[in-house]
């Protein structure tokens, strides 16, 4: 019985062991002992019985630890399609959120995700008491730049005046595609004076970008319409207003402009 408990993991050899060591004992009781037929008959009994119990709780005891480890294994394999399944969600998640936040062709911010940005940053100047500048930036004659050199070349406008915001303005600075061949950028803790200097800056950067072939004759450049938050009442709609009603000024007058919406002076 011992040999079940002492090698638990080992069946056959646990039984051969005390099926030998019992025959052994038996044998060696009744040739050196000279017990008489009965107690042998009542000792192999005895014996028998002890080895078919140990046998039993051990195979049991096996069983047991087979569907354990099955259970085991089986817990191992889900949770690792658990994890793979998490990942897989995380990464849709992060996908989800670039196309929700991100402009495709540009990179920059999309509408929703600026007015988003835009908003916490134009409250948080309001706490600070810093004033806060707002651009509409559109591209001249686009149509005509389409028209021209196609869309492809026309998109291809759009990425590199996007990379040039991106590149000129500050990193606390929010750039966002308004729609179409129109940007608009926050910029927090800018005076009208900074603001100013910022955006004629910007306006030379792109009328100095270097083109693709074939487009040399093209003379691309923006106009640029300037709004500062100047009340508590002043949100950021009708800050976007301002700046699109003084970018459309720019264009009457004459376009590769920037111009100051008045009441922001
Ligand atoms: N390639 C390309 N074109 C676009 C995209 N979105 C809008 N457009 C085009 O941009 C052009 C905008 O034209 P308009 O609104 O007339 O403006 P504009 O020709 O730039 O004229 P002004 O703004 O007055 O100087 C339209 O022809 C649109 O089809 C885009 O994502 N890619």
């Amino acid at each position: 019985m011992a040999f079940y408990l002492l090698i638990p993991n080992l069946l056959t050899v646990a039984m051969f062991a005390s099926l030998y060591l019992s025959i052994g004992f038996l044998a060696a009781a009744v040739l050196f002992a000279g017990i008489a037929p009965v107690v042998t008959l009542r000792l192999a009994l005895l014996l028998i019985m002890t080895n078919v119990v140990g046998f039993c709780a051990l195979l049991r005891l096996e069983i047991l630890q087979r569907k354990q480890f099955a259970l085991l294994h089986e817990e191992r394999n889900q949770n690792r399609h658990l994890l793979k399944e998490i990942a897989h969600r995380k990464s849709l998640e992060a996908q989800l959120r670039m196309v929700a936040e991100r402009d495709a062709l540009t990179g920059l911010n999309s509408r929703s995700h600026f007015m988003k940005r835009a908003e916490a940053l134009l409250q948080r100047s309001r706490l600070e008491k810093v004033p806060f500048s707002l651009f509409m930036i559109d591209v001249d004659h686009f149509k005509s730049i389409n028209d021209t050199w196609g869309h492809t070349h026309g998109d291809w406008v759009l990425t590199k005046i996007a990379e040039v915001c991106a590149q000129s303005l500050r990193p606390t600075d929010v750039i966002g595609r308004f729609g179409g061949e129109e940007f608009v950028v926050a910029l927090p803790d800018t005076s009208p004076k900074d603001a100013q200097t910022i955006a004629e800056r910007l306006k030379k950067k792109v009328a100095e970008l270097p083109l693709q072939e074939g487009m040399n004759e093209l003379c691309l450049s923006v106009t640029i319409g300037i709004a500062l938050a100047n009340s508590e009442e002043d949100g950021l709609e009708s800050l976007i207003t301002r700046a699109d009603q003084t970018l459309y000024v720019g264009k009457r007058n004459g376009r590769n402009r920037v111009e100051m919406s008045r009441d922001s002076c």
